[in-house]
């Protein structure tokens, strides 16, 4: 293992919200060994006070990084989103801040694949309403009402990794399955894409929502896409609680336009295990509630846990930036030579030669030099072979290159 300039037992790392032991694992064998778990997120303050002290935060979907917050983080030098969904984290002032966020973008899409092919069953069986009535004494045994899944057809709003997957395991039941999707995208099977949302809004005997939380998603089912929908037909919400406008479905459940649904995810979800879900789908039978969990099974949380820790530790470690969510992506060799220095810049004319000045100013050979740029920021990693004292003098000139937001001696 390399020694680092800062060592790795001075890097403070926190996890919040119940992170897989896996990851505090991944890490304390990587050398790190100040890692803090907290179960719940923290409130605005807390999260602030905390956030200030730590090089590296670990959270899931609850906890938001917004730009106030990150500007407490002085040292903090990645986010690592231990999820799927990473629009709780201001991307843009991350990378403004030359903080690089990472994710797990497939560890738990079979989770919530299984998830929702279940709830579509259920639903098509009006087993929801069954299940309270038994609750309650009740006993209505009859099949009105109450449907095969064989030969319907379910449509997917965001054909992605999780839609995909919702789509085969669909067609194993002999679902027809119909897709939507922004971009153009294969079919897996038999699926087939629909003409636009509309279209396949109006086919679906269940209706199944798998896209991102993004300004186009935000409340993309309302009123009027709700109308749009077969009568009698069943919604699942499996992917954030913004993509649904919840009272016009708390309406149509209770006119039986739509017969029944599933939500994982809310507007307003509670801050943590022990607080209740304030929502007007509650009380209603013909709904399924859970308390956002479609990726929370054991197997998913240990691979997440392991894949997010890993991410961190390289881009800690080695500088890779690679499936950073928010940042230029570079992945490095191993340097046999002496040191390697990281430059986060405003991507703007003339940085990069400014940079090379300081090192030709010093008299010092550039051993390997790795740049990548996105529309706002430069990201560049410098080999060399030097002394330490050296590497000190150069980072203090890098530091005054203009347009700099950040510099590390990596070692
Ligand atoms: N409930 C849970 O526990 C849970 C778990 C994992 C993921 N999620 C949510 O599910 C979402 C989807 O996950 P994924 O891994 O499939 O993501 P993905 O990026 O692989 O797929 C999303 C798809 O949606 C499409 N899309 C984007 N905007 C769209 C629009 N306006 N209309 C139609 N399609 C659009 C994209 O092109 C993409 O194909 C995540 O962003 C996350 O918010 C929830
Ligand atoms: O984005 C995701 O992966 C899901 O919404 C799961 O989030 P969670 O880790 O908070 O359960």
């Amino acid at each position: 293992m390399q020694k680092t300039s800062y060592p790795r037992q001075d890097i403070r790392v926190l996890l919040l919200e119940g992170i897989s032991e896996s990851a505090v694992q991944t890490f304390r064998a990587a050398g790190y060994t100040q890692v803090e778990v907290h179960p719940k997120s923290l409130p605005e303050d807390e999260l602030k006070a905390r956030i200030a002290d730590v090089h590296i935060v670990g959270i899931r979907s609850r906890t938001q990084l917004t730009a106030e917050v990150l500007a407490e983080a002085r040292r903090l030098m990645a986010v690592g989103c231990f999820c799927i969904g990473t629009n709780q984290v201001d991307l843009d002032a991350a990378e403004l801040a030359g903080i690089p966020a990472f994710n797990a973008p497939y560890s738990n899409t079979r989770s919530v694949a299984e998830l929702v092919l279940a709830e579509a069953i259920m639903l098509l069986r009006g087993i929801p309403q069954k299940s309270a009535q038994c609750h309650r004494g009740g006993w209505s045994k009859s099949a009105e009402g109450s449907h095969e899944a064989r030969g319907k057809t379910i449509g997917i709003v965001g054909y992605g990794h999780i839609g995909t997957q919702v789509g085969v395991l669909a067609e194993s039941l002999g679902m027809q399955v119909l897709f939507h999707d922004i971009e153009a995208k294969l079919s897996l099977g038999n699926a087939r894409a629909a003409a636009d949302l509309a279209d396949l809004l109006a086919r679906s005997d269940v209706v199944t929502l798998h896209v991102p939380e993004t300004p186009a998603t935000r409340m993309m089912i309302g009123e009027q896409q709700i109308a749009a929908m077969k009568p009698g037909v069943h919604l699942i919400n499996a992917s954030r609680g913004s993509v649904v406008d919840i009272d016009a479905l708390a309406a149509a459940l209770q006119s039986g336009h739509v017969a029944g649904a599933a939500v994982d995810v809310f507007p307003v979800e509670p801050k943590g295990n022990g607080e209740s879900l304030d929502s007007p789908l509650v009380g209603l039978d013909n709904v399924i509630l859970t308390p956002h969990v479609g990726g929370s099974t054991l197997e998913a949380q240990d691979n997440i846990g392991i894949e997010v820790a890993a991410k961190l530790v390289r881009y800690s470690d080695n500088g890779s930036t690679l499936s950073a969510v928010n940042f230029p992506e570079v992945t490095l060799p191993e340097h046999e030579g002496s040191h390697r220095l990281l430059h986060i810049h405003r991507n703007v004319p003339g940085v990069l030669s400014r940079i090379n000045e300081v090192f030709s100013q010093q008299g010092i050979n550039i051993d390997g030099q790795f740049l990548r740029t996105d529309a706002k920021v430069g990201y560049v990693v410098i080999d060399v072979s030097t002394g330490d004292t050296e590497a000190g003098k150069l980072r203090a000139a890098l530091m005054d290159v203009p347009g700099t937001l950040r510099t590390r001696v990596l070692y």
